[in-house]
């Protein structure tokens, strides 16, 4: 797959009409960590979080000389729910969701617009791949593709950062994000907390 990803970075890094990128492609996994293949895992990890830093790192230079450009993450509600699939297929959608949060901040200012997409179960060939056919989840969770797709697009006319199709209620991230950005200023200090201290 290496060989793949290089030939297609290097076609975005050669082509100036190129405005936007979609790092959708993506495979998941239902079974727990114990009882799934090593290299299946391995093989997750280099399409869900190593081919879409290399593409975006392909891309994105001359978004920014050009002074346009759009970079959309599919990430997955299980960038902030971990315990909900197989783990290391969450890791890597959490891995997409802060790659998104970093390449935001670099990029502001730029005119080079980062939407990093969550969606919930959808009903696509992931999950026959991913080992649970889509028949055996609950109807009420499962979002038709075409709405998905829709809504993530809504969310991009707006120039939304995180688009969450499923959440009814944006107040939830809102907190969730503020709680966050609240505590980042005292995650660091040259000496650890009360708690920590002997005595
Ligand atoms: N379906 C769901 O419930 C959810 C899906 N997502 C995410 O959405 C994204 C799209 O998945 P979805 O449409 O649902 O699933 P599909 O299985 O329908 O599509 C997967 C996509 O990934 C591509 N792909 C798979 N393996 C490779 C590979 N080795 N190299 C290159 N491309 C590959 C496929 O290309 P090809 O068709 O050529 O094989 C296809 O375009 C993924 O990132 C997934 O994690 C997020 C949350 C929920
Ligand atoms: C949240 C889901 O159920 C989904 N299949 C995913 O890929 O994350």
């Amino acid at each position: 797959m290496a060989d793949d990803v290089n030939r297609v970075a290097s076609l975005i890094t050669d082509n100036a009409e190129i405005t936007m990128l979609i790092n959708n492609a993506g495979v998941g996994a239902t079974a727990p960590l114990l009882q799934s293949d090593a290299n299946a895992m391995s093989a997750m990890i280099a399409l869900n979080v190593e081919a879409l830093v290399r593409l975006t790192h392909a891309a994105v230079p001359g978004f920014v000389a050009r002074g346009r450009g759009t970079i959309i993450n599919i990430a997955s509600i299980v960038a902030i729910t971990p315990e909900r699939l197989n783990g290391v297929y969450g890791g890597s959608k959490a891995f997409v969701l802060a790659f998104s949060q970093s390449l935001r901040q670099e990029l502001e200012g730029s005119n080079v617009h980062v939407q990093v997409v969550l969606p919930g179960a959808t009903a696509t060939d992931f999950w026959d791949a991913a080992g649970l056919p889509v028949a055996y989840l609950p109807e009420e969770i499962v979002m038709p593709a075409g709405a998905l797709v829709d809504a993530a697009l809504l969310g991009l006319s707006r120039k939304e950062f995180v688009t969450i199709p499923s959440l009814h209620d944006v107040t939830q991230w809102d907190v969730y994000e503020a709680a966050r950005q609240a505590m980042a200023g005292n995650l660091s200090t040259n000496k650890p907390a009360a708690r920590y201290l002997a005595g």
